[in-house]
């Protein structure tokens, strides 16, 4: 089978890993950028609006509570005050809990925009993903994948809860909190922002910090599940297992989940360090207050609690400060998400329908290739000029060396690939015509490795035709011999077959797909033959299944067997990438070249009886 690799250019167009590079990114923060994603939010801006108009109620709110001690400080307590104290001590936990109460709706709101956004996004790439070439997913690490669609994309709704949200929010309190200080006392006012500069530049130092870990770690997530994918699924345990790679596989594991531990390790202790200088700093703040403030109560320029108040707001203060100070690193780790999302979002579909509405004439379905060129890698081309006809109805067999082009042939038909110059026809009409939604469903394409989903039998089956009555699957594994020993299974069509089919014989497999491409019924089939050896008895049935479902049928098949060859209305042989003889079983021995020799030392052996 074809190395799955993709043409040349790919992995520069982003097909390969996206990774952060070398810990300097740039995220690109352009007005283009941040209008993409303000269009996720256009369908909830009444949602948003009224979040940031409960974000604005909250920030007035909490500035009462101070302005209240203030009050209870300098009128309540000194003129004993009972009446008054009750009303302000009342006023400042009825505004603590509206404010809460205003929190709890705001959070719902939150949680209610950015998952809908998640939800939407996912939708939307997993569709994206769908229409993506097959090189595309033969490029990209396993892991990958899974990682954009899960983590990246919920990644966003934090976005909106942190960044959002927060930004809002804190504009607002450090708005209010500071004209409110500035009318209080100005020169304190002056006093206490003083200090801002200190915290502002180790919370942009941690930030930057934080936020470099944070991408390590990412990076390391996505390495481990990469090594979980590819040696915990049934294809690559059976490799681990058969190269005795068992140990090695863990310590790459487990190293790759020591560099994950640590750095999550580090990640959060510098959040500490972090902290415990903020609360130092932050705290030399009221220290100060409480000095000056004191010396302009000396003074008899402010009252006690116009100090106590004073210090409670500029606490009110700070605190979004501090954050505000993060928000470029907030914001340039969000938009570097999204980036990794749109990234995905920008690979164009390679294959696409040319607009086009045709469908495939199923009364004349011959296949003509006209000189096709086509190569997966610049320079190294996979086919040279192929033309040849498979006439409507006639069976057309490839054979050739390893690597010679077969299996590329097989893949243009279905347009897994498109071809580089030439055409192909079916029917007289460029496949590029029709709709690729009528081109691939009037093909089957039976593979060497037929994949099976884990579920039951007739589950599989159904995947071809998800109305197939009972009657009709069975008449499908009838004909492809398989019907019989589907009823010796314990739970018949029930039988589950494990991941990729695991728990059937290759014959059992391979039959049963044929059963699928039956039940399909194509006007053109695509087969490569098994070259696993069968017992006579499988190899048996699978011929005469394979009759059944070539049976009038325009068909391509990759030989492997003498007896398919012999079934063959014409043979194609195939070196580099070009066809170099062509014609029947007996006129191509004549021709004493490539074929003879294949045929004398490939297929003499596998004379089937
Ligand atoms: N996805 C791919 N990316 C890059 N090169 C590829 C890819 N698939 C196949 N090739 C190369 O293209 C050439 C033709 O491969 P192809 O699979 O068509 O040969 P084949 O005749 O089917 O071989 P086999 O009988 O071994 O399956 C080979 O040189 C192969 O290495």
């Amino acid at each position: 089978m074809a190395r799955m690799m993709g043409p040349s250019g790919m992995s520069g167009n982003g097909y390969g890993r996206m990774l952060f590079d070398d810990g300097s990114p740039k995220p690109n923060m352009s007005k283009k950028m941040l209008i993409r994603i303000g269009k996720y939010f256009l369908p909830y801006w009444k949602q948003t609006v009224l979040v940031m108009f409960i974000l604005l109620l909250t920030s007035v709110l909490g500035l009462l509570p101070p302005l209240f001690i203030q009050h209870i400080v300098d009128r309540a307590l000194p003129n004993k005050d009972m009446q008054l104290l009750v009303i302000l001590v009342l006023a400042s936990l009825g505004t603590t809990v509206t404010s809460g109460l205003l929190g709890v709706l705001q959070n719902y709101l939150n949680s209610f925009i950015s998952q809908n956004i998640v939800y939407d996004m996912k939708n939307q790439m997993y569709l994206h993903l769908q229409k993506m070439p097959l090189q595309f997913f033969s490029n990209v690490k396993q892991g990958e994948v899974i990682t954009r669609m899960t983590s990246d994309i919920s990644g966003i709704q934090g976005v909106f809860n942190t960044n959002v949200v927060n930004f809002v929010s804190n504009l607002f309190v450090l708005v209010t909190t500071s004209v409110t200080l500035i009318i209080l006392n100005w020169k304190l006012a002056i006093l206490g922002m003083v200090v801002v500069p200190l915290f502002i530049v180790p919370t942009r130092k941690m930030g930057n910090i934080r936020w470099k870990l944070a991408k390590q770690t990412q990076e390391k997530m996505s390495e481990q599940n990469h090594i979980i994918q590819e040696t915990l699924s049934v294809s690559g345990y059976l490799l681990m297992k058969l190269f005795t790679r068992d140990t090695k596989e863990y310590s790459s594991f487990q190293t790759v989940n020591a560099e994950s531990t640590r750095l999550q390790i580090r990640e959060s202790m510098a959040g500490r360090w972090f902290m415990m200088l903020l609360t130092t700093f932050t705290s030399i703040g009221p220290m100060l207050i409480y000095l000056f403030g004191g010396y302009l109560f000396i003074q008899g320029e402010i009252t006690v609690g116009g100090i106590i108040g004073f210090v409670a707001l500029l606490n009110r203060f700070y605190s979004p400060v501090g954050q505000m100070t993060n928000l470029y690193v907030n914001i340039k780790r969000s938009v570097a998400l999204f980036e990794r999302i749109f990234e995905y979002f920008d690979m164009k579909p390679r294959i696409t329908d040319a607009g086009s509405t045709l469908s495939i004439d199923t009364t004349k379905p011959d296949i003509e290739f006209r000189d096709v060129c086509f190569s997966y890698q610049e320079d190294t081309p996979a086919l040279r000029e192929v033309s040849f006809t498979a006439a409507s109805g006639t069976m057309t067999a490839l054979v050739g060396p390893s690597g010679a082009g077969k299996t590329t042939i097989t893949n243009l038909i279905p347009r897994l690939y498109d071809l580089n110059s030439g055409s192909i026809r079916i029917g007289g009409t460029d496949i590029r015509d029709f709709t690729l939604e009528s081109l691939r469903s009037h093909i089957g394409l039976v593979t060497q490795d037929s994949y099976l989903f884990n579920g039951t039998i007739k589950e599989n089956l159904l995947y071809a035709k998800s109305d197939a009555s009972d009657q009709e699957i069975i008449d499908a594994c009838q004909a492809a011999y398989i019907h019989d020993d589907i009823v010796k299974f314990p739970d018949g069509y029930d039988t589950v077959v494990g991941n990729r089919g695991i728990k059937l014989s290759g014959g059992e497999k391979q039959r049963i797909s044929i059963a699928r491409v039956l039940l399909k019924n194509p006007t053109i089939i695509i087969m490569d033959e098994a070259t696993s050896s069968l017992d006579t008895v499988s190899e048996y049935y699978i011929q005469k299944a394979m009759h059944q479902l070539l049976h009038n049928k325009t068909s391509i098949v990759i030989a492997h067997r003498l007896s398919t060859i012999m079934a063959a209305d014409k043979i194609l042989v195939l070196q580099d990438g070009a066809i170099i003889e062509e014609g029947t079983h007996e006129h191509l021995l004549d021709q004493q070249g490539l074929y003879k020799e294949l045929y004398d030392k490939q297929f003499e052996r596998k004379v089937f009886t």
